[in-house]
């Protein structure tokens, strides 16, 4: 069984969810990776969806870039928390992304997060506090992220003396 999973509209927003994979890896979450895209593949789209909760996802992350439709049309096929990662684009620098995404209409949520591998990073970060709720596991991987983050923080500014 696998806690979250990671969904992305191409392979070409690897380079961005990467960023998300590997933070769940560092905090030793169980996770799955796909390759689904609404608009190319529609059918897949909602049978991943409306499947989701059978196959045991606490959370779902969708990276998507330009008209980035994914995320929302996930969240519409189940109640399982979606959370969207907007990628950046070449035409609008992810804008698009952005907009398309967080923008839904009341009923129909989707956490979105920033643009880029930032975004992506929180999205890992999120979607583990959300399982972290029942895992006391997740929640002690957070605590030694966090306090890895704060020393390499303190660290980076000792060459000012
Ligand atoms: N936004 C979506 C969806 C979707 O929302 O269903 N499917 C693919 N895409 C996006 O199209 C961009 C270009 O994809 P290609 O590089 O494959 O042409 C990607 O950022 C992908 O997320």
């Amino acid at each position: 069984m696998t806690d979250v999973a990671v969904i992305m509209g191409s392979i070409s927003d690897l380079s961005t969810m990467q960023n998300t994979i590997d933070v769940l890896k560092e905090l030793n979450v169980k996770y799955s990776v796909h390759v689904i895209s609404a608009h190319r593949m529609p059918q897949e789209m909602i049978d991943f969806g409306t499947n989701a909760e059978n196959a045991g996802y606490k959370v779902i992350i969708a990276g998507a870039g330009g008209a980035a439709h994914l995320p929302g049309m996930v969240a519409a096929t189940t109640n399982i928390p979606v959370i969207g990662v907007p990628v950046e684009s070449h035409a609008l620098k992810g804008m698009d992304s952005l907009l398309s995404i967080v923008q839904m209409p009341g009923g129909v949520p989707v956490a979105t997060m920033a643009i880029g591998k930032a975004g992506a990073t929180n999205a890992a970060l999120m979607a583990t506090k959300i399982c972290a709720l029942n895992n006391s596991s997740y929640l002690e991987s957070l605590k030694q992220y966090k306090e890895t983050m704060r020393n390499n923080s303190l660290e980076s500014g000792k060459q000012f003396g």
